[in-house]
């Protein structure tokens, strides 16, 4: 694999920023520079006085291929995926994407991996706020039976979801299973909260078998998710914890995992 030069990132939220401030820090001999940050239209201003002047700070594709990246990062929201994706891969750019729920759309997997084989570049999933995706991985090869993903979060963190059709997230007394379905299903219903969903099916079971259980727990003190998994080689069982970033829906864990898989190729596979 050729050396990764530069990087882009697609948001500057409570993820894009952490990431960009790592870039920042790890800047030297063998780190990448980071060359651009894509914003919403009308939204650059902040954004530029927040960076140094050597990155760009666009508000279209065709901003982001200016900076030559080798690399875009998208940490925006399956919206984004939705808007940029196409266009970055059609570049013949390497995608990363931290929104993989978006893939979860009616055929939007396959035209992007359609497009991504046609010019030789890379869609990539990085494990986000999870681990265990090697494992997973690994029972894939020889055979799953089940997969389940449970993600587990303080009733915070899911309000202005679906979840408040359901519960009553201020005076929820106990850890309540609101949701059970495919991982198809939770991505698309939970755009920022179960992407996870979204990745654990892509690196194991398929969006359509994965099983997703989502709890909202008042005596949880951060974000956890757990899988456990059923393989002709073995079994999985894998729980990631930790406290939320400055967006209680997103845990702190994301963006240290997104920058490993751009600074090292850490936890992350091509779709
Ligand atoms: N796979 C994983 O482990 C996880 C994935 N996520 C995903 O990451 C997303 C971002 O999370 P946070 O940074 O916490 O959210 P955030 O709300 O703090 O930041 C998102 C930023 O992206 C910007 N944005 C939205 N649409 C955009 C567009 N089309 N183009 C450019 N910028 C755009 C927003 O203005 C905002 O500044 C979540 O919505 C979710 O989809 C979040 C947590 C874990
Ligand atoms: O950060 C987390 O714990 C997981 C998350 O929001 C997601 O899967 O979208």
């Amino acid at each position: 694999m050729t050396k990764l030069e530069r990087v882009a990132l697609i948001g500057f939220g409570a993820i894009g920023r952490a990431v960009a401030d790592g870039l920042l820090a790890a800047a030297g001999d063998d780190a990448p520079v980071l060359a651009a940050v894509l914003v919403r239209p009308g939204r650059a201003e902040p954004v530029r006085d927040a960076l140094p002047a050597g990155t760009a700070v666009v508000e279209d594709v065709a901003g982001l291929r200016a900076a030559a990246p080798g690399l875009v990062v998208e940490c925006a929201g399956q919206a984004a995926v939705a808007e940029h994706a196409e266009a970055v891969l059609a570049a013949g750019i390497d995608l990363m994407v931290i929104s993989t729920g978006a893939l979860a759309a009616p055929g939007r997997l396959e035209r992007l991996t359609a497009t991504a084989k046609a010019v030789g570049a890379q869609l990539i999933a990085p494990a986000g706020a999870i681990a265990g995706l090697d494992g997973l991985g690994a029972l894939r090869r020889s055979g799953l039976s089940a997969v389940t993903y449970t993600s587990t979060k303080p009733p915070l963190a899911w309000r202005g979801t679906a979840a408040e059709e359901q519960l009553d997230l201020e005076s929820l007394a106990q850890a309540t299973t609101f949701f059970e379905g495919s991982a198809r299903d939770a991505a698309l219903a939970y755009p920022k909260n179960a992407n996870l969903a979204a990745t654990v099916a892509l690196a194991g079971l398929g969006l359509d078998e994965t099983r997703v259980r989502l709890v909202a727990d008042p005596a949880a003190q951060g974000n956890t998710g757990r899988i456990e998994a059923e393989g002709a080689a073995g079994r999985l069982s894998v729980t990631m914890g930790g406290a939320a970033s400055a967006n209680p829906k997103t845990s702190a864990s994301t963006a240290w995992s997104l920058l490993d898989a751009i600074l090292r190729r850490g936890a992350s596979f091509v779709i």
